[in-house]
């Protein structure tokens, strides 16, 4: 997941960092007059890659001989089914916070194997149907930023279609 021609390369993440960080408790570090602190944001680790994981999802479905099956519809359905299993973990909940404070630390466990089952077959659905997802992903980021300018929408969320020119 490096930078390429976008300029989009910050947010490479230098520093890797596991677990999870309970709101309120992440690390801080020093603002410019060394005194006060600002709030981190939770960052991933830098690896493994996107290409990483679908190679090792390959290896893992060839020695399985089961290519046979993982053709895009169907890929597609597990992705759908695993999406409804996070969803699973939250509903009945409310309103859930950042950093999941209230959370056990099983929940929190069970959520990681979710998403990761969602992140699997997200990437092998695009390996099965040729899209480059990480450059796919900076393409679509910039024209993300074309179709919300800063400027523009700054503090709201309503859909591009809802502005006036
Ligand atoms: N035919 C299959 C079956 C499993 N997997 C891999 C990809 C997913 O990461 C994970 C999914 O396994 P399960 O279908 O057993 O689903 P869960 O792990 O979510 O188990 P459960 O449904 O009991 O929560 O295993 C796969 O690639 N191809």
């Amino acid at each position: 997941m490096s930078s390429d021609a976008t300029g989009s390369s910050n947010f490479v993440n230098g520093s890797p960092q596991s677990g999870h960080s309970k709101q309120g408790e992440q690390d801080t570090h020093s603002a410019h007059n060394g005194l006060d602190t600002v709030p981190q944001r939770f960052k991933f680790s830098s690896d493994p890659t996107m290409e990483d994981i679908r190679r090792l999802q390959a290896e893992f479905t060839d020695e399985r001989d089961w290519n046979q099956f993982h053709q895009p519809r169907n890929l597609l359905l597990a992705l759908v089914g695993e999406v409804g299993e996070v969803a699973e973990l939250f509903q009945w909940k409310g309103e859930v916070a950042e950093g999941l404070p209230d959370w056990t630390e099983a929940e929190r466990e069970h959520l990681s194997h979710e998403l990761s089952d969602v992140l699997i077959y997200l990437l092998e659905l695009a390996e099965k149907c040729h899209v480059d997802l990480p450059k796919a992903v900076l393409r679509k980021m910039a024209l993300n930023r074309l179709k919300y300018p800063a400027s523009k929408v700054h503090g709201s969320a309503k859909k591009y279609t809802e502005y006036q020119d």
